[in-house]
């Protein structure tokens, strides 16, 4: 079930109210022109929030949902249109489709159904790409719509226009389409699917860790947009009455994705206030464009005036504001009065976790014979060890040694080569990546890896969601989370603008809201001060206890290893060189071996670095060693 927040409902007020008033205003004192020009308005919100849900939320640009339009107004107009005119302008219509006469709103079901069984359709391949290669395949479409409209000239009079669609669409009919799409946006935007899908806007990778089913998401969203589109496409056949296949192609794609990127293409709001704009330059411009007389000067016919502007318009304000006009934030989530009206900042004052320890006893990590081959190169062999519920394993190696590709391995990310992973019998590696966390293993990664553009909370809440049952809330599991931790009180900033170790600890957050069995830690401290390393050696051995969690930690900062873990597992060069408790590692032959070898070579390089401990691991004399 979708929960609906306070802050969602303040949300689709604030950007509905403009468009109400904007329609009483053009109704009550503009009617015909004005009047015409909101109608339009109106459609186009529905267009550009249509185009929005799937390229706003997954951060895949599409240029397909044009085409959506075409396929709604197309089918719609054939089921609306009088079979009179049918008669005379297509004459080799099928039987089984002339004659309809259908009214307005039946039609537009009837084509909503149509686009949807396309974007069903086409929504399989898209939602397994990403990036530049989504992008073009929705470009791909797009020119298949326009071509197949063209060449079925029996249904829809090909290049010609299709004409006598009745005029069924006015500013009060438009109006509620609005209300409706900036709703259903909106209510999509924040719920749990439309939070997953930004996370995987921010970093793929760190979404499937943290259990998102990136594919799914994808394909959720583009079917969604898709029929928005369509219901635009419908709205603005009915409005205009006749149009053509090249009506909803190029030049009707690039001024919705103008609107979109203008006003902000993460954001609901933004993708109205785009719209708003771009329909003004639009409208000033096209008065230009044929030249104009003020008596004193006269300016000439300028031809394409408008693109050029809306061109111009675009990168003006990219080159200012790379986010669009309203950035990566709702409206309501900027203005401090609609904050105050959503329920102002996270309540601090959450309980910290009470939740009971998820590890159970015997459900043993177990890491199997597991080895790495990157092509040629063998990152890692037969590396065996269990890590047990309750203790820090620590993972440790010079640079190069495999620790990472060990860690990728375990986790799914990078499947490995060899050997198997299991948790409690369970073999993680025959798990689909965004399942591995569900089965009991999170991760945080070497190089932080956050959805920037999200909020502490909502970061945290993408993982909570992917485990929360019994209809528990995520947002409460994610603010126990983020408590347990130290960061309650920054729960709704970015996360892009928190302090680095902050960023370290939200990661930790992220992966302990997964309520896991295991928590992987890949250098968790690597880049923090003496100071921030002593609060996270201070939260993750809280966090061990009171949930029994196995931690297996990578880390160069042995001082750190040597204080925080039970066992340490040690590589070097893809090999399991030892373990053992520190004190026995401390004294391996084969691990001093590693290390003195490789302060060797480093000091054969760099003379003056001989002074320091070749290998000196004991806890409160030992500095970075390596
Ligand atoms: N995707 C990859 N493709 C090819 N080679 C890789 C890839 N990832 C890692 N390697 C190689 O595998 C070896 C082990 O790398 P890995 O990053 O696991 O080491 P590490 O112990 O984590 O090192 P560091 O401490 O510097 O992070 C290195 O030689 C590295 O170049």
């Amino acid at each position: 079930m979708v929960r609906i927040r306070r802050g969602t409902v303040v949300g689709i007020v604030a950007t509905v109210l403009p468009l109400v008033i904007a329609t009483l205003v053009a109704a009550g004192l503009f009617p015909g022109g004005g009047e015409r020009l909101v109608t339009l308005f109106l459609i186009y919100v529905v267009a550009v929030i249509g185009t929005s849900v799937y390229s706003g939320n997954s951060g895949i640009i599409s240029f397909g949902n044009t085409g959506f339009m075409a396929i709604g107004a197309y089918a719609a107009g054939l089921l609306t249109i009088s079979p009179i005119i049918q008669k005379t302008a297509l004459p080799h219509l099928p039987v089984w489709l002339t004659g309809w006469g259908l009214p307005f709103i039946p039609a537009l079901l009837v084509a909503l159904v149509v686009v949807a069984l396309v974007a069903i359709a086409i929504g399989i391949p898209v939602a397994r790409l990403a990036g530049s290669s989504a992008s073009i395949c929705t470009l791909g479409f797009l020119v298949i719509v326009h071509v197949v409209l063209v060449a079925s000239s029996d249904f829809t009079r090909g290049s010609q226009t299709f004409f006598g669609i009745p005029r069924a669409v006015n500013i009060w009919m438009a109006l509620p389409f609005a209300i409706v799409a900036v709703a259903i946006a909106r209510i999509y935007r924040d719920s749990s699917a439309g939070m997953k899908l930004r996370a995987s806007r921010e970093d793929e990778i760190a979404s499937t860790a943290v259990g998102v089913n990136v594919r799914l998401h994808r394909f959720l969203a583009w079917v969604l947009g898709a029929v928005l589109s369509g219901a635009a496409g419908v709205l603005l056949g009915h409005f205009i009455g006749a149009f053509s296949p090249k009506d909803f192609y190029f030049n009707l794609t690039f001024l919705l994705l103008a609107m979109l990127i203008l006003g902000g293409i993460t954001t609901v709001s933004g993708a109205v206030i785009g719209t708003a704009v771009i329909m003004v330059i639009v409208e000033l411009l096209r008065k230009l464009e044929g030249g104009v007389d003020l008596g004193f000067f006269s300016l000439p016919t300028v031809f394409g005036l408008t693109d050029i502007g809306i061109g111009l318009a675009i990168l003006l304000v990219m080159y200012r504001l790379q986010d669009g006009l309203l950035g990566v934030r709702e409206i309501d989530e900027q203005l401090p009065l609609l904050k105050r009206l959503a329920g102002g900042k996270a309540h601090s004052a959450a309980k910290p976790a009470t939740t009971e320890a998820a590890s159970i006893e015997g459900d043993v990590l177990r890491v199997e014979n597991v080895g790495k081959r990157f092509s040629g190169l063998v990152a890692l062999e037969d590396a065996n060890f269990e890590v047990r519920p309750g203790l820090v394993t620590g993972l440790i190696g010079p640079n190069g040694a495999g620790k990472s590709t060990l860690i990728n391995s375990i986790s799914g990310v990078v499947p490995p080569s060899t050997g198997r992973v299991t948790v409690g019998g369970v073999d993680v590696a025959s798990l689909p990546v965004h399942r591995v966390p569900i089965a009991g293993l999170a991760r945080t990664f070497q190089n932080i890896r956050l959805f920037k553009n999200l909020t502490a909370l909502e970061n945290v809440t993408v993982a909570a969601s992917a485990i929360a049952r019994d209809g528990a809330d995520p947002v409460d599991l994610a603010r126990e989370a983020l408590f347990e931790v130290g960061l309650g009180d920054v729960a709704d900033q970015l996360a892009g603008t928190l302090s680095y170790g902050a960023q370290r600890r939200l990661e930790i957050a992220r992966a302990l809201a997964l309520k896991p069995r295991y928590l992987l830690l890949d250098e968790p401290a690597a880049g923090m001060n003496p100071a921030e390393t002593m609060e996270l050696m201070a939260v993750l051995d809280r966090i061990r206890t009171k949930y029994r969690l196995g931690l297996l930690v990578v880390e160069h900062d042995l001082k750190l290893i040597m204080r925080l873990c039970d066992i340490v597992v040690v590589l070097n060069k893809g090999q399991q060189i030892a373990i053992g408790t520190p004190a026995e590692i401390q004294s391996n032959p084969a691990v001093i071996e590693a290390y003195i070898g490789r302060r060797r070579s480093v000091a054969k390089h760099e003379p003056s670095k001989t002074e320091a401990p070749l290998l000196n691991l004991d806890p409160h004399t030992s500095g970075k060693t390596a």
